[in-house]
């Protein structure tokens, strides 16, 4: 039995065996084989096990994707069953003697090369993809070698890797995964945050679990206090199922307040929101009863496709939204490319420094034309909700006034267009950047609200990359300095009879709940799997006492292991959480 730790990630325990995620090794020498009528055989019998698997993964893609995403699936079957192809691999093995994966490698080397060559058409670039997949899966046959496939997992795991990009994470189906461990990435990671909203347990940044966790080894995850321990006794199995049963029975004890206002218990009210990636995220929202949308991530609808969405594709993934909240509000975040989130069709620049780059609002105003259509496909669906605009990454006034410039052409477009608009839709910023942060007062006159993204604004404030677990201690919430960056923020918005709401990461802690609390946040919005622990605990918390909290926090600690100690002197209530 060995314990790894890292960082907890999200809320839960679970106890199965490993799927090791492992970048299958398929390398080999080219060679030539004597018997060439056998090594048509085997390229037959590969064909047709690849077949199988594919379209294994097609049908279960269908059921989470959306038919057109699943179609990319139908385009592997055709490389996979293309005459020409195989009729080039059995000429490679009749002609020049080589085995079945030889002539395989050499034949999809030689069409990638071409279709990857044709720069000015994409569709064909796209072509040598497939191509590069589908001959991989091939030669992983031939070669005997597993290719893991995180969608067509259909029985009780927990999946290791060294990291899980968003896209792998979309892709886990969680009743069958059960939870995850990785050896890299910290709490506030895109994989990371997606556990939370899949309700999957996980730790990531445990340094090693690919490492050391073999494939069907039994695993405890354990996502409330971010352990892995491999290949347990029979006592600690029995030790963390019991700790998992008693965090089942407080779970059921929130559930009690699915449909209640968020209440302080000297009754002030605030909005409890869920944080969302696609539409598919709206069951969660709605089963953990929360009361708006406070972060819809527009990019996850960007990454979940082949290519650019267009704006009707984009019309209707928003209408989707907007129509299940049945007018609550819904913060809708233009596209935050760029940083740990790619898109295959746009190309980015090689950066030094990616989170400090060409990212976000940055692109939206550089590349205007993406900002437009993603613009015009909101206020088309506007009508049918509460909509409320948000633009990432904003650092000065001039981007936002840009940004806004250009909602408020295509609204003008539009109208003239007679295309019906709602003329209600606030418009907004997040504050992730501290120079935002610094000049709230100034920005809190021209917009119409602010949410803060704890995310990045730690990372930016505190200088600690939020992907890198060496410098993981450096994300402190806690710190004085981001704790007086964010009563700023607040306290310049209402100033100016504006709202503020907070989409990262720390609107879901329950120990900045009594600080948030205390200074007033209007909005709490985080993965809708803690929105239940968060009402019930500000239930418990009152405001003015919080207030005070708040300032003492704010102006006396002087570290932030000083603003824990205080938070949870005063707040014993944290303890039973
Ligand atoms: C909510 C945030 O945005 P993201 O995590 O998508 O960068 C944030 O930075 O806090
Ligand atoms: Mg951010």
């Amino acid at each position: 039995m060995t314990k790894l730790t890292g960082i907890a990630a999200s809320d839960g325990i679970a106890i199965a065996k490993a799927f090791l995620v492992e970048e299958p090794d398929l390398s080999f020498e080219i060679s030539k084989s004597d018997d060439s009528q056998q090594e048509k055989e085997r390229l037959a019998t590969a064909i047709a096990d690849s077949k199988v698997e594919i379209e294994k993964i097609k049908d279960v893609a269908s059921k989470s994707l959306s038919a057109e995403e699943a179609q990319v699936f139908d385009a592997h079957l055709m490389v996979l069953e293309d005459p020409e192809l195989r009729t080039a691999y059995e000429q490679k093995i009749d002609d020049e003697g080589l085995n079945a994966q030889s002539a395989v490698r050499q034949t999809a080397d030689f069409y990638i090369d071409i279709f990857k060559g044709m720069e000015d058409n994409p569709y064909m670039q796209e072509r040598a993809a497939d191509i590069k997949d589908v001959t991989d899966r091939l030669v992983a046959h031939l070669l005997g070698v597993r290719i893991p496939d995180l969608s067509t997992i259909d029985e009780e795991v927990v999946v290791v890797a060294y990291d899980l990009t968003p896209s792998d994470t979309a892709q886990l189906n969680r009743t069958y995964v059960k939870g995850f461990a990785t050896d890299i990435g910290g709490r506030t990671s895109h994989s990371a945050i997606m556990s939370r909203s899949l309700e999957i347990a996980a730790v990531v940044g445990s340094g090693s679990a690919s490492k050391e966790i073999k494939d069907g080894d039994m695993v405890i995850v354990d996502g409330l206090n971010g352990e892995v321990i491999i290949n347990p006794d029979d006592a600690t199995i029995a030790e963390y199922k019991a700790t998992l049963d008693a965090f089942l029975a407080r779970k059921a004890e929130w559930e009690k307040l699915k449909d209640a206002e968020t209440l302080s218990k000297d009754g002030k009210k605030f909005e409890l929101a869920a944080n969302i990636g696609t539409p598919k995220d709206l069951t969660g929202v709605h089963d953990n009863g929360a009361e708006a949308i406070g972060l819809y991530r527009t990019e996850f609808l960007y990454m979940d496709s082949d290519e650019m969405p267009t704006e009707d594709e984009q019309f209707e993934s928003y209408k989707v939204v907007l129509e299940s909240m049945e007018g609550h509000p819904v913060v809708v975040r233009t596209m935050d490319i760029g940083g740990d989130k790619h898109l295959p069709y746009l190309e980015l620049p090689e950066e030094m420094n990616p989170f400090l780059g060409y990212r976000a609002i940055r692109i939206g105003l550089n590349q205007p034309e993406l900002l437009r259509v993603q613009l015009r496909a909101l206020l088309r669906a506007s009508v049918y909700g509460t909509l409320r605009i948000m633009f990432p990454m904003i650092s000065n006034l001039p981007e936002f006034r840009a940004a806004k410039a250009i909602f408020e052409e295509e609204k003008a477009k539009l109208v003239s267009e007679g295309v019906e608009v709602a003329d209600n839709i606030q418009v907004g910023i997040m504050i992730e950047i501290p120079a935002a942060a610094v000049l709230a007062d100034q920005f809190a006159k021209e917009v119409d609200f602010f949410s803060i993204g704890t995310n990045d604004l730690i990372q930016y404030t505190m200088a600690a990359d939020r992907m890198n677990e060496h410098v993981s201690y450096l994300y402190q919430p806690f710190n004085p300095s981001v704790l007086r960056l964010i009563k700023n923020v607040i306290d310049a918005s209402h100033k100016e009879g504006k709202w503020t709401g907070m989409c990262g990461e720390v609107a879901g802690e329950p120990m900045a709940a009594p600080l948030l609390v205390g200074m007033g946040l209007d909005e709490f919005s985080m993965s809708a799997s803690s929105v239940l622990k968060i009402r019930s605990l500000i239930s418990k918390l009152d405001s003015e006492k919080m207030a005070a909290l708040a300032d003492k926090v704010v102006n006396e600690a002087t570290t932030s292991d000083e603003a824990e100690e205080m938070i949870r002197e005063a707040v014993p209530e944290l303890a039973e959480l």
